[in-house]
């Protein structure tokens, strides 16, 4: 599959300490998974979390699931060895936390070959999004809501209106250099509500996807994030009303009372491509 076109609708964090939670993984309809060294992971258990995921990786059995390793911070005691371990781990990327400068990205490119992601999580971070989506080296972004609530001390809402203007600044920074950005986990992994409305308030705003705690999540964020098929009619039929219009020497076409310009034939390609994306990973 095109690298581009690879979705992200649903990204599950995983414990890289858990054995029954890693095993299942390989049976759930998740587009990534995070393997996580970081915060799911009690310091007591950080060395042997790291031998248990190398295992499992090598192990295999994950698919077309794009599989991240979430290291601690290279401030951290644990940091460097997780780095150098995840070089030789058979995953597909490398998540380092709480990233605030290009710097840190330079630090973790120095010990491993792999495609980088950051997690966006602190105010230092959001202020300086634009300069760390243009590394050089990074792939995705993923927002980390519960820190940043904890750094901002704000309160939990339902409109994430405190959250706002962080989530766009980070979208601004990973759409302006053509990187995936995935929004952040909702917490109540029993409220399907709750997160159905999450995600497509993160839908609407222009998140590839969301990140997931839990299996029960899963369904919801692929149903969410993938385009619906009144949008894959509506792609088709203005891409086929433009095309007519361009035929007869016309540079606008109207579909449903709505005007449809070749911008809007861009959009609607794009469209088609992630659901046939998504399709092909169903086969
Ligand atoms: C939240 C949980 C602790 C709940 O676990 P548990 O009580 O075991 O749930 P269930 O009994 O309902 O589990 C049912 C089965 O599903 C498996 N399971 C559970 N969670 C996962 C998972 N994440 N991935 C794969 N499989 C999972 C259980 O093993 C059961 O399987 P089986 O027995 O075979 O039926 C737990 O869900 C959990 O630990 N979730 C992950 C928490 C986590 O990763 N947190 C860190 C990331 S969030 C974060 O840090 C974001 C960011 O940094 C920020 O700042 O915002
Ligand atoms: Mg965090």
């Amino acid at each position: 599959m095109d690298l581009a076109l690879r979705p992200y609708r649903s990204v599950l964090y995983i414990p890289g300490s858990k054995d029954r939670a890693l095993d299942k993984a390989r049976s759930l309809a998740v587009d990534a998974v995070i393997f996580d060294l970081e915060d799911a992971v009690a310091p007591a258990e950080k060395p042997a979390a790291r031998a248990t995921l190398t295992a499992a990786l090598a192990m295999g059995g994950y698919g077309a699931r794009t599989r991240i390793v979430r290291i601690n911070g290279l401030d951290t005691a644990w940091g460097e060895a997780d780095a150098r371990a995840a070089a030789s781990m058979d995953c597909d990327a490398v998540l380092l936390p709480k990233v605030e400068s290009p710097a840190q990205l330079d630090a973790l490119a120095a010990l491993t070959g792999k495609p980088l992601w950051a997690m966006m999580e602190t105010p230092r971070g959001m202020l300086n999004a634009a300069a760390i989506a243009a590394h050089p080296r990074l792939a995705g972004m993923v927002m980390g809501t519960n820190d940043l609530a904890k750094e901002l001390n704000s309160r939990f809402r339902a409109d994430r209106l405190p959250m706002l203007t962080a989530l766009q600044l980070c979208l601004l920074a990973a759409k302006a250099h053509g990187r995936i950005i995935v929004d952040g986990v909702y917490n109540a992994f029993k409220d399907d509500s709750g997160l159905r409305a999450e995600c497509d308030q993160g839908r609407d705003m222009g998140f590839d996807g969301k990140t997931l705690i839990h299996p029960a999540q899963v369904e919801i964020a692929n149903a969410a994030f993938a385009p619906t098929e009144a949008e894959i009619d509506l792609a088709r039929r203005q891409i086929a009303a433009y095309e007519a219009a361009a035929a007869e020497g016309q540079g606008v076409a109207v579909v449903d009372g709505r005007i449809v310009e070749n911008l809007h034939v861009a959009t609607a390609k794009s469209l088609l491509a992630r659901a046939e994306a998504i399709a092909a990973l169903a086969q």
